[in-house]
């Protein structure tokens, strides 16, 4: 049991216009009190906290002073939305952060006027909020109008092209525009570039107690306070720099560094910018991932995500592991692989964690690249590696990599250059939700000419693909792997690359095929094994490849059964629709075959635990029994006795 924290000031919170009657004091209670509360409610949902942790002073300031939902807070990713959500009406609800039929973990639309911009990806926030400061100068959503438009955004999303391409933009149109940008010198892991080491420099050299009298130009900026020389505000005031930042030569005012944990910093700064701010003006807010909970601060992410903790320790309760993940899997292979040919490299875009190239970056730091928050341009560089002669495995989440999509199709696929491709967090995800669901990458790369597109049934079949990513070197390739532990098979040694375009048979029987693409190959086993209780005896292959496909085996599945059904993790328009068009194009269908494939619907699937989320899209055992029996004919038990 997880105590509820005393919140008397909270308590009285429904609104942030119950905010507008506090004193700055009470503020800062309740900013306290916040904390308390978001750190109680992650404990019993688990999720995203430390990002949230650290916006804590801000999200309350924000709310206090700019008059939401008319004014836009746009959060970027939204994974530090926790304590904005509990300050927005959703406080009785946070308990259901992440859990089926609960809030979203991200801000989301259709969730409340308060997120006005649903977010989960990073880097989209700028471009949002100058689309609502446009909107707004152009008399969008008559007839109450739009107020004020806010980004607030990571260091780490900050460094991704997106975000220069909507700095480049609001600079240009020099409409009126806040962006705040949360620099806790953290992405997931530590964020790397030029980028972060030139934030660092910004503050670096002058600590907020000793900046030097460079805020002359913002004197007018602030509140007559400020200009009558309280002490706090002329501390302040020497504090700031401006001028000369690479924000303000695109076209932005530039305040800050300030601290965005204190109140007395973030209040006036922040109504002084309501009422005077005329173009774009960026807030630069030095903050720490996890403050205030020292679990948190302590750990390597800063408590970027974590299961369900204890409040008192902060030890977290993971279940017990039975097989090795997916990731750890591929990371290991990956390693082997390395050991033997020197020329392979590994490239992330900022999750070098999530993707395993953490292993392979402590053996081999001069081939592992972490890019950034940069998929576009980690799939480039992959591709100029691959052109340089080395052989890159480029390792991003299938959502993540939807973002680098011209980027595949332009610079590797239409070059025919040999860049890896080793898709982690294929199929639906869980709790991250729609967002993060692994749905399209079967679609978007089967439909790439000269691609070759495998998908692990398990574990062991990840180290074959891997070992055949790494001996196949006539063009791209890509290996799709879901979140989570593998199915408990025995391991190889080492992986041995398999026959490009060909798949196994796992059970030979009759009357129906079930061709399996991916790691639904344990359902479709546990579907077979449950119709042969009924003397049902599905034959059951892997396909393996979605790109080539097994001609031989599908046409002989197709000849030597009365139906087939395809079944895969993603997508209308992946695995099944390749084989439903060489079935048609070699006349398989006029010839009388009975067809089934089993993809993910039509809808994006709200988060739930995975098997619930499968269970949405119809894709687990029963579901695929169900299906055999339909193609079949055959009336189900329970509508059989009824
Ligand atoms: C396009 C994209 N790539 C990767 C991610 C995974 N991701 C989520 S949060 C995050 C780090 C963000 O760092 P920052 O913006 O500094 O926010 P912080 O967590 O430090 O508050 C990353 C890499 C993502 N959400 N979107
Ligand atoms: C917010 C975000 O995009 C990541 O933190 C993501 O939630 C990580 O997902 P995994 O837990 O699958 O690594
Ligand atoms: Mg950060």
């Amino acid at each position: 049991m997880t105590d509820r924290p005393n919140t008397p000031l909270l308590d009285q919170i429904n609104t942030p216009a119950d905010m507008k009657r506090l004193s700055d004091a009470q503020l800062s209670q309740v900013a306290d009190e916040l904390r308390a509360e978001t750190i109680s409610a992650v404990s019993v949902t688990g999720g995203h906290l430390g990002a949230g942790l650290g916006v804590v002073e801000l999200t309350v300031a924000l709310h206090a002073v700019f008059d939401t939902p008319r004014d836009k807070v746009i959060w970027d990713v939204g994974h530090q939305c926790y304590p904005h959500k509990i300050l927005t009406g959703r406080r009785d609800r946070i308990r259901t952060l992440r859990q089926k039929g609960g809030l979203s973990g991200f801000t989301k639309r259709a969730e409340s006027p308060y997120d006005p911009f649903g977010a989960a990806h990073s880097s989209t926030s700028i471009s949002a909020a100058l689309g609502f400061s446009v909107a707004r100068d152009l008399g969008g959503a008559p007839p109450e109008g739009l107020g004020d438009a806010i980004a607030v955004i990571g260091d780490g999303a900050m460094s991704a092209g997106m975000a220069f391409e909507a700095l480049n933009n609001a600079g240009h149109l020099k409409r009126r525009l806040i962006v705040i940008l949360n620099d806790n010198e953290m992405s997931i892991a530590p964020p790397v570039g030029a980028l972060s080491s030139y934030l660092s420099r910004l503050y670096a050299g002058a600590p907020f107690q000793e900046f030097k009298s460079a805020a002359k130009g913002a004197v007018s900026l602030l509140p007559p306070p400020f200009q009558e020389g309280a002490r706090r505000a002329k501390d302040m005031l020497k504090h700031l720099t401006v001028g000369g930042t690479m924000f303000e030569e695109l076209g932005f005012s530039y305040l800050g560094p300030i601290d965005g944990h204190d109140m007395d910093q973030l209040l006036p700064v922040l109504r002084t910018v309501k009422e005077r701010a005329t173009g774009p003006i960026l807030i630069h807010a030095i903050t720490r991932k996890g403050k205030g909970y020292a679990p948190a601060e302590d750990r390597a992410d800063k408590g970027h995500a974590t299961a369900k903790f204890d409040v008192v320790t902060g030890a977290q309760k993971k279940a017990p592991s039975n097989a090795p993940s997916y990731t750890r899997v591929f990371a290991d292979a990956l390693l082997a692989e390395a050991a033997a040919d020197d020329r392979i490299a590994a490239v992330t875009a900022a999750m070098p964690d999530g993707t395993g190239l953490n292993l392979f970056a402590e053996r081999y730091p001069s081939r592992c690249f972490d890019v950034g928050i940069a998929e576009q341009h980690g799939v480039t560089f992959a591709a100029g590696l691959a052109a340089g002669g080395l052989k890159p495995f480029c390792a991003m989440y299938s959502t993540f990599l939807q973002r680098g999509y011209d980027q595949v199709v332009h610079d590797v696929a239409i070059q025919r250059l040999p860049v890896r491709f080793a898709i982690d967090r294929a199929g639906l995800v869980g709790a991250d939700g729609p967002t993060h669901a692994g749905a399209f990458d079967i679609a978007f790369l089967a439909n790439l000419p000269g691609f070759v597109v495998m998908a692990a049934a398990d574990e062991a079949e990840l180290t074959h693909m891997v070992a055949t990513a790494a001996a196949y070197d006539d063009g791209p390739s890509a290996f799709r792997f879901p979140r989570g532990e593998g199915v408990g098979v025995e391991m190889p040694e080492r992986g041995v690359p398999l026959e490009i375009g060909k798949g196994r048979m796992i059970r030979q029987g009759k009357g129906v095929a079930i061709l399996s693409f991916g790691a639904r190959l344990s359902e479709v086993e546990k579907a077979a094994e449950s119709l042969a209780a009924r003397g049902i005896t599905p034959t059951v292959a892997d396909a393996r490849f979605a790109k080539p496909l097994d001609r031989d085996l599908i046409l002989q599945l197709a000849a030597d059964h009365e139906a087939l059904i395809t079944v895969e993790e993603g997508a209308i328009g992946g695995f099944g629709s390749h084989v439903a068009q060489l079935l048609a194009d070699e006349g398989v269908f006029d010839r009388g075959l009975k067809y089934r494939s089993m993809v993910f619907p039509d809808i994006f699937i709200d988060q739930a635990g995975p098997a619930d989320m499968y269970a949405v899209a119809g894709m687990n055992a029963e579901d695929i029994e169900a299906k055999v029996l339909d193609v079949l004919g055959v009336e189900r038990l329970g509508a059989a006795r009824g």
